[in-house]
């Protein structure tokens, strides 16, 4: 526990302790919950009703959204399995006495403000991270952007109507039950609607996509008729979450004529094609498809584009997704509006440089450290020779106290699988959301769990941004998770809009330096949960117990996949055969901006792998794991990913090699610029970024409709007044 007090967190009860749980109200499904109760938790909502994510909608109107059949049925098959073993299991124990969890009870602590205050004071004093600064870390610091206009405040008596907004976007607005805007709302949309561009960030779930799709949508109603063209293009980082922006715009947009395609990867490609083909008004996309259809559906393409948006911009503007950014960039017009949000938005100049931001607006209304207010952060100490006890406080946990509406964050897609397994066999009602799945199952496991015939949804990282589910009260992290920032947006899929949720997360000894970041940064108390010994124990007991049924669903698994790939191969087989046949030499293949190998070896170089480890040595050993070295595994996959991170910011890394694409002359010689471009020392940022700036002042791209804006009106009228002023003054 000593440790614990070294975070901050309160020590009140331990272990052996019995202390009564206090009839709190506010905490109350906190006790454990019998299956009725969990039936009739599963129907009911704790949150506010008025807003619906209305994902149905779209996908019975939107020809974009026709899903792949391959490998649709396997995960319902998957509980198939799990059912038989079960009803057989249940026959066999008919006669034994059933263990009465209902008889225990999760302690928690409830510690005061003031005492969490000076723990974290405590922190403070020691230093920690703040006194000592690492080599590298100035030199980060020191990379920041430095930008002209910043907007931190607004008016928060402001409503929509007061913004000059046109009727159709009040429509739509007051349809989704919408009426007052959000503070990123209240200071991004003046600023939008002046065609400057935005560094914005906000805390999750704080209505950042309204945000930026409202002066989106604005500005198109104003657009010239003639020609049908692509003037707006929306990056995300998932396909999940690109469905969902297209939702929300849909809804904004549906008033108006304005035409919205989604190209995101894992959805029909040809009817994608033929919607591009219409020049859609703006397109949602994810990096990689947008890539495909650029490079194979020649009526597409981006010279027309005049506001490029980056949704979870720090993420799209990280090393995974460099070369797509770079190809995606060279491709965009050049004169554009550029809209960059994140609640964990970056600030340095390496990145923000790759996308050319021309004078641009920081719009933080909070810190990018910062979590929802209402979320309550809560943590369960795993003690060092304890670690292969996680799986059973996870069980017990969702079977017990978090029972409905709750998202367990998994590191591996290994792990999140063999927890379906394991919590599917406890009789709970799970789904799986990971990179392992089809695009058909991973849409139909966030489908079920938003319905609510899903209670517990065990995800990767891969929901851990963006994702808007109404209503989830629960945020799990089965590991902690390997940096601050996936921290922040895995806790955030719960407590968005203004509403309450709870986050747990299981800390072993390795993984203090999040926890402690996540301490330094708290605005609320943090508590610390303790699940009592015996219960951990009987969930350990029962998931020995059902260890041969997980293996053999596994190995049952593994035989039909092999079925299943044999099978694949053959009717690829016999296609060619076919296509030879008929003499088709009409297919065509697609094309991509890097050849196979590029790829492969790019792929190669960002995955987290123990490099040291063959494939076949790693498959003996996860024959052989133990509890422990499951964990094992899970926390070096997150720590692999920390490094990478930390390596990141601590390397004074030259401009990136997407800088170059929209540098003067790009386009003429961009290959080779970009292979000198390499060699550039991160020195020098700050005057490139001001000559970019200077220029674009000349260049400022208001069009007509954002002269029209130039009497912003509502929260941000004040700063707007001050941007526009300076912008002036420079033009003199
Ligand atoms: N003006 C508003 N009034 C009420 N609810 C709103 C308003 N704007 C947005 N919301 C709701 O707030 C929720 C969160 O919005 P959104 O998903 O855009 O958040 P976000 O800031 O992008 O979160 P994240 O950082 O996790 O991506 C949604 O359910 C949305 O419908």
């Amino acid at each position: 526990m000593a440790a614990l007090d070294e975070f901050g967190m309160i020590k009140t009860i331990e272990d052996e302790d019995e202390i009564p749980v206090e009839n709190d109200s506010s905490d109350s499904d906190d006790e454990p919950v019998s299956k009725k109760k969990r039936k009739q938790n599963r129907k009911k909502t704790l949150f506010n009703s008025s807003f619906s994510f209305d994902e149905k909608s779209a996908l019975s109107t939107a020809p974009t959204f026709k899903l792949k059949a391959k490998g649709q049925s396997s995960v319902s098959a998957l509980d198939d399995k799990i059912a038989k073993v079960r009803k057989a299991k249940q026959r066999d124990n008919a006669s034994k006495p059933e263990l009465n969890d209902e008889d225990m009870s999760v302690e928690e602590d409830d510690s005061s403000d003031e005492d969490a205050e000076a723990k974290r004071d405590l922190i403070k004093t020691k230093g920690d991270g703040k006194k000592k600064k690492k080599k590298g870390q100035e030199g980060e610091e020191q990379a920041k952007i430095e930008f002209s206009e910043s907007v931190d405040t607004f008016d928060d008596k402001v409503v929509f109507q007061d913004m000059n907004l046109s009727r159709p976007l009040i429509k739509g607005l007051s349809s989704m039950g919408f009426v007052k805007p959000t503070p990123i709302q209240a200071a991004c949309i003046p600023v939008a609607l002046l065609g400057r561009d935005i560094c914005a960030c906000a805390v999750t779930g704080s209505g950042k996509t309204v945000a930026f799709m409202l002066p989106i949508l604005e500005r198109l109603l104003y657009r010239p008729r003639a020609t049908a063209s692509t003037r707006v293009l929306i990056l995300v980082p998932t396909r999940e979450l690109a469905v969902q922006v297209h939702t929300v715009a849909r809804q904004l947009a549906q008033h108006s004529n304005i035409d919205i395609c989604l190209a995101a990867g894992g959805l029909d490609i040809k009817s994608q094609e033929a919607m591009l083909r219409l020049g859609p008004d703006i397109v949602i996309a994810t990096p990689g498809r947008l890539i495909d259809h650029l490079h194979n559906s020649f009526s597409f393409t981006l010279n027309n584009i005049e506001i490029l948006v980056l949704d979870e911009a720090d993420r799209m503007l990280d090393e995974y997704f460099a070369e797509q950014m770079n190809e995606i960039i060279r491709l965009c017009a050049r004169q554009r509006q550029t809209m960059l949000f994140s609640a964990t938005m970056t600030e340095t100049v390496q990145e923000l440089v790759a996308v050319s931001l021309k004078d641009p607006v920081k719009v933080f209304v909070n810190q990018s450290t910062e979590v929802a207010l209402g979320l309550r952060q809560e943590f369960v100490r795993i003690r060092p020779n304890r670690e292969g006890d996680r799986e059973a406080i996870v069980a017990a946990l969702v079977s017990r106290n978090f029972c409905d509406k709750c998202i367990v964050f998994i590191q591996t897609k290994v792990q999140a699988h063999r927890m379906h397994i394991l919590l599917g066999l406890l009789g709970i009602n799970v789904g799986e959301l990971h990179g392992n799945l089809s695009q058909a199952q991973r849409l139909d496991t966030l489908k079920k769990f938003k319905e609510g015939l899903v209670d517990v949804m065990l995800a990767t990282d891969l929901a851990s941004r963006g994702l808007d589910i109404e209503g989830v009260k629960t945020v799990i992290n089965f590991t902690m998770p390997s940096t601050i920032k996936h921290y922040i947006h895995r806790v955030g899929r719960t407590a968005r809009a203004g509403k309450s949720g709870r986050s747990v997360t299981l800390v072993g000894e390795k993984e203090r330096k999040v926890l402690k970041e996540v301490v330094k940064q708290a605005k609320t108390p943090l508590k610390t949960r303790i699940v009592p010994q015996e219960i951990v124990s009987k969930f350990c007991d029962k998931i020995a117990d059902i260890e041969e049924d997980i293996k053999s669903i596994q190995q049952q698994e593994r035989e039909e996949s092999h079925l299943r790939s044999v099978e694949n191969q053959m009717n690829k087989a016999q296609n060619l055969l076919e296509t030879k046949q008929a003499g088709d030499e009409a297919q065509i293949k697609r094309g991509w901006f890097q050849t196979h190998k590029e790829r492969k070896e790019e792929k190669e170089s960002l995955r987290l792998s123990d490099k040291s480890m063959t494939k076949q040595e790693l498959k003996k050993t996860r024959k052989k794991l133990t509890a422990e070295d499951r964990v094992k595994f899970e926390m070096s996959k997150a720590q692999l990913l920390g490094i990478r991170a930390a390596k990141k910011t601590l390397r004074a890394k030259p401009l990136s090699a997407f800088s170059d694409a929209t540098s003067d002359g790009a386009k003429k010689g961009g290959k080779k610029k970009k292979k000198a471009n390499k060699k550039r020392p991160v020195s020098g940022f700050e005057d490139e970024l001001a000559d970019i700036g200077a220029s674009s002042v000349k260049k400022f791209r208001a069009g007509p409709s954002f002269k029209e804006r130039k009497e912003a009106t509502g929260s941000s009228k004040k700063a707007v007044q001050q941007i526009g002023r300076k912008k002036n003054n420079k033009k003199r």
